[in-house]
């Protein structure tokens, strides 16, 4: 004591009073701060049922929230403010759900001043900065504080003591900050008092974190259930997306626990959203019942929904009216207040479809990542069943426009009524019907006798399926079927319908010696392949069409024509006026179809070497067996290309005219191949080398026709005469040949003739003469 009376000075042990003065009071404020606790514990256990509820439904803030109110209490503060974090974790903001306003939409005036959010930074406000730093403070007079200039931000104005802790869950994610003022009369915080404050603070986070994370699984589980159970319900029949929409965004409300929900559309050319689902909070049958107002239109440079279209990003906005970029018409329009919102880009292949957006977390914070996260998983669903939609719309539109489109074709292609009398009435005058001798035979030429090739057709048809057949349609049918095949046929030198009977005629020359191979479904399918083969052959290659990206080429990459010929054909056999497989029995008609296909395919020549060698093999191994379905099918294909070059069989005049009507298409192509610059310009199609046309011909009789009709031969030895007639041929063609490289020689020796000419006017020109074999300067003219 003496030492202190002649050593201390008079202040500082004022300061020391005061000092010890204040750590009694402190000691007794957290004796009573206990008792309280105890008290406070207590109904906290009594709420905690609800509380548990709240949590594991992803509101956490309003448990923590009491929490606070009751340390409020414990700590002796005079108040206290919570503060949730945003979604983004770059703002926080204030966060009371006992204001009268949390519970009655207020104007949205007003809202702002409820609900002010702050930037997350060091050196602003106290909370703020807790936020930043993560550590909690105490602080003995804000008033005094440098380090706070902007205070505690709250409308606490008597506050002087202040003490702030983080709010953080256990992995380290801050949730909130909560801020305890004291006003000035009563004392500084003391470390207990923070300790005591932070440790109730951790423990309820990890209760809260715990309980999150069960309630997590148990969403996982009924996120995949649900996921599920859309794929299967919905995605196996898209027809109606918005249903399908409807559905998800129905479960993504209840999972993010939003008031409201929205999907806006993106109209692209306009630059503008549209809204195509909009919740009004309307309910039926315990479901929310979505709207479509599409009035509400708005450009793609307002609103969230514009912000997140643009960026492509997800947007989580605590507070929609302290953000610049909140688009206030909706609200006005609607008569709602948008408080949180959470935005998600509904996008496939960078093309974003629209937004969904979720509206106003029911706890009144706002949406969580673990919300955000489960809502993105969402989001990839709406954009695959818009796309899908989108997808399902355009098939469905092109498909009316391709049934139009046929419609209106058939229409145009109709025959006249007279030809269709006409052809009536020759198949009852026998006379005019009957086939005339030698039809059955393959060199029989059909040149020039266009109209009456459709009785010859329907004849065909009869004798080879039997007049009694029960496969036989009505005169009618078959009669419109025949006229309608022919108005397909487009009006050009070769691929045309002289050239579709000619295969045709070959075919039944083919199955009339070969009845019993043949059944009469086969021998019918045959003949309708063959007359359909080339339907509506545009002069022009499958390479040529495949190399100038022809719409048929996309649709057929291989085969280009062939699969055209065989739509055409379906299409033809498809109108009920001209079913002429109606009356067959499903089997029978499965069949036919079959033939059919498998026939017309093979006319593309690229096959056909495929198929001859497979063949051979069979044959040379003495493995071909007409039972086998297989070795059948390779054989009706060998037949069919036997029958496309039967005019290589026919008589000498009818075969070269024939050659030149189909060099006419080839020149023609290799016209256009010129023009366009398309490679290869085989040497056939060049009209340059016209001259070289019979030396073609030698060589593809010798590799293509002669060798298929060989082959056929050894299948079916009644074709032998197509081999003989083809090798006869084949010598014509080969005299041509000579002669004409006996005419190049002449005419190349001649061309040597006149070089050598014009090179001695050339010399004698200059003066000079051959004499001897040597040229010698002219006596008589000057030699300068
Ligand atoms: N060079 C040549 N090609 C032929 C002859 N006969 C048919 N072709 C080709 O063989 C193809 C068979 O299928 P296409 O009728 O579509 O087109 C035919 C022609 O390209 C012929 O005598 N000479």
């Amino acid at each position: 004591e003496e030492y202190i009376i002649a050593n201390v000075r008079l202040e500082t042990l004022n300061r020391w009073c005061t000092k010890k003065r204040s750590q009694l009071q402190n000691d007794s404020v957290a004796g009573e701060g206990k008792r309280i606790l105890e008290k406070e514990t207590k109904s906290i256990y009594n709420n905690s049922e609800l509380l548990f509820e709240k949590i594991s439904t992803g509101n956490y803030l309003h448990p923590l929230y009491m929490l606070c109110s009751h340390l409020q209490t414990s700590t002796m503060s005079t108040s206290f403010t919570f503060y949730a974090v945003g979604g983004t974790c770059d703002t926080i903001h204030l966060y009371n759900p006992e204001l009268p306003q949390w519970q009655n939409d207020p104007p949205p005036e007003s809202r702002t001043s409820i609900l002010p959010s702050y930037p997350v930074e060091e050196g602003g406000t106290v909370a703020s900065h807790v936020a930043s730093t993560q550590q909690s403070v105490t602080i003995d007079d804000i008033t005094m504080d440098e380090r706070f200039p902007k205070g505690t931000s709250t409308l606490e104005s008597a506050a002087v003591s202040v003490m702030c802790l983080p709010v953080a869950l256990p992995n380290g994610d801050l949730i909130g900050v909560v801020e305890f003022c004291r006003a000035w009369h009563n004392a500084e915080y003391t470390f207990e008092t923070l300790a005591m404050a932070q440790t109730t603070l951790t423990w309820a986070t990890m209760a809260i974190d715990k309980t999150q994370v069960s309630s997590g699984l148990e969403q996982q589980n009924a996120m995949s259930n649900f996921l599920l159970q859309v794929s299967r319900t919905y995605l196996d029949d898209i027809t109606d997306v918005d249903n399908i929409i409807q559905h998800i965004m129905r479960f993504a409300k209840t999972l993010v626990s939003a008031d409201r929900c929205a999907l806006f559309l993106h109209d692209k050319e306009a630059g503008e959203l549209y809204s195509n689902l909009f919740d009004n909070g309307e309910v039926m049958d315990g479901k929310s019942v979505f709207s479509k107002k599409t009035e509400l239109r708005f450009s793609v440079t307002k609103g969230i929904a514009g912000a997140s279209v643009r960026t492509k990003q997800t947007l989580n906005i605590p507070d929609a009216y302290s953000d610049p970029r909140f688009n206030r018409a909706v609200d006005k329009a609607t008569g709602y207040t948008t408080k949180s919102i959470l935005c998600i880009p509904i996008m496939s292949n960078d093309e974003v479809y629209g937004v969904v957006e979720m509206i106003n977390r029911k706890d009144g914070g706002s949406f969580t990542m673990n919300d955000q996260n489960n809502f993105q998983m969402f989001a990839v669903f709406c954009a695959l069943a818009l796309r899908y939609s989108k997808v399902h719309t355009r098939l469905q539109k092109d498909q009316c426009r391709h049934a139009i489109l046929k419609e209106k074709y058939f229409y145009h292609s109709q025959y006249s009524k007279a030809d269709y009398n006409e052809l009536i009435k020759a198949q009852k005058d026998d006379e005019t019907f009957v086939l005339p001798p030698n039809f059955d035979r393959f060199h029989f030429s059909l040149f020039h006798l266009d109209k009456k090739l459709m009785s010859y057709f329907i004849n065909m048809v009869i004798e080879l399926a039997g007049s009694g057949s029960h496969l036989l349609p009505s005169a009618n049918v078959m009669t419109d079927f025949i006229l309608t095949v022919r108005e397909n046929y487009r009006d050009i030198q070769y691929h045309n319908w002289q050239h579709a009977m000619t295969v045709t005629h070959a075919m039944f020359c083919m199955l009339k010696q070969n009845l019993e191979i043949f059944d009469e479904v086969e021998r019918y399918a045959l003949l309708v392949a063959c007359v359909c083969h080339d339907l509506d052959h545009r002069a022009r290659s499958n390479q040529f069409l495949q190399k100038t990206s022809h719409p048929l080429a996309l649709l057929y990459p291989a085969s280009t024509m062939e699969y055209h010929h065989i739509s055409m054909a379906k299409d033809i056999l498809g109108r009920k006026e001209s079913k002429v497989f109606q009356n067959m029995t499903n089997e029978e008609y499965e069949k036919a179809m079959y033939v059919l296909k498998e026939a017309i395919l093979a006319t593309d020549l690229a096959l056909y070497f495929g198929n001859r060698g497979q063949i051979e093999e069979l044959l040379t191994q003495g493995e071909f067996d007409f039972d086998n379905q297989q070795h059948r099918t390779s054989a009706i294909g060998l037949m069919m290309t036997a029958c496309d070059l039967s005019s290589s069989a026919k008589d000498w005049s009818v075969t070269r005219q024939n050659l030149l009507d189909l060099h006419y298409e080839f020149w023609e192509e290799g016209d256009q191949r010129k023009k366009l610059g398309i490679k290869p310009l085989l040497p056939m199609m060049d009209r340059a080398l016209e001259e070289d046309l019979a030396e073609g011909q030698v060589g593809f009789y010798s590799n293509v026709s002669i060798k298929c009709f060989e082959s056929l031969a050894r299948v079916l030895p009644s074709c032998e005469p197509l081999a003989i007639r083809g090798k006869e041929n084949l010598g014509h063609w080969r005299k041509e040949a000579e002669i004409v490289k006996e005419k190049k020689e002449e005419k190349r020796k001649i061309a040597e003739k006149e070089k050598q000419r014009e090179e001695r006017l050339k010399q004698e020109g200059l003066g000079l003469t051959l004499r001897g074999g040597m040229w010698v300067v002219e006596e008589s003219r000057p030699t300068s």
